[in-house]
């Protein structure tokens, strides 16, 4: 086979390789997405995004059209997750930029369902992300300190711990303990500190990651947590990260999530490394 194509890109440092895949006949198995998000052996990144056809992916959720373009999202340690925020900026930006989409609104097919997309003239992009709903509480571990926490269901996982703890002190190096009973199949863990009147900082641990520089449905979590301990169910912050800022609104109704999406280069994977990688 000749060698398979990619492109590099980031949202808020939140970094992932995305596969063309037109026909859905990638083999992207866990070894080649650890492989290529290795940052010595591979390209390096967060996650992979498989461009992919819906018609063409087994698990893809009932209810979402056929005929979208599909983000099939890895983790670097090649599980599966439902939703990336980052990622879906990026996937979007990357269809406009190869002509899949045009520059404006449109929809993509994901695990978590349907999202529109808006690809701003400045390239940044708005996401519609669906509900962020406060599902219970909990709490993380960090060096044997506990850290009370909201649990928040994006999609995906979240449980964010809202902590006057200076966010930039706290060492995630390592997994925060969770309760495995409240989340059987692993959480992403968000600490927030609460800077201003609609402005937060945050670091998160990602499940299937580690520590990454931004997440975008983490930030949708955060604010939606935030709002939740206010006694409020609508409003609109800033979510400061490692990688950069992005800005979030939580309603009644859903969720929006808009920030920047950049491309950086795109080359052709080598293909005995692709082959020597598979298994
Ligand atoms: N970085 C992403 C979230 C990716 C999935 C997450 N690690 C999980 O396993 O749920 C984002 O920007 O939302």
């Amino acid at each position: 086979m000749a060698g398979v194509e990619f492109v590099k890109g980031h949202g808020t440092e939140n970094d992932f390789v995305v596969l063309p895949d037109p026909a859905g006949t990638l083999a992207l198995t866990e070894a080649r997405v650890r492989a290529l998000c290795d940052r010595s052996r591979g390209l390096g990144a967060d996650g992979v995004l498989r461009v992919v056809p819906t018609r063409a992916v087994v698990d893809a959720p009932a209810g979402v059209d056929d005929s979208l373009w599909f983000m099939d999202y890895r983790n670097a340690d090649g599980s599966v997750a439902e939703m990336c925020g980052n990622g879906v900026r990026v996937f979007a930006r990357y269809l406009v930029e190869t002509g899949l989409a045009s520059e404006g609104r449109f929809t993509i097919g994901t695990r978590a369902g349907e999202r529109g997309v808006t690809v701003h003239p400045d390239r940044t992009v708005t996401v519609d992300m669906g509900p962020a709903r406060v599902v219970g509480r909990s709490a993380a571990t960090v060096d044997g300190t506990a850290f009370p926490g909201v649990a928040v269901d994006v999609g995906n996982p979240h449980l964010v711990c809202r902590t006057d703890t200076p966010v930039d002190d706290l060492d995630l190096t390592r997994p925060p303990g969770h309760d495995p009973v409240v989340f059987p199949h692993g959480v992403n863990v968000e600490f927030v500190n609460v800077l201003g009147e609609d402005a937060l900082r945050m670091r998160v641990h990602e499940r299937g990651v580690g520590e990454t520089r931004s997440c975008g449905t983490g930030t949708v979590a955060t604010v939606a947590a935030w709002l939740h301990l206010a006694g409020r169910t609508s409003g609109r912050a800033t979510v400061a990260v490692p990688g950069g800022q992005v800005t979030v609104t939580v309603d009644e109704r859903g969720s929006t999530l808009t920030g920047p999406a950049v491309l950086v280069a795109g080359g052709e994977l080598d293909e005995q490394w692709w082959a020597d990688n598979g298994f």
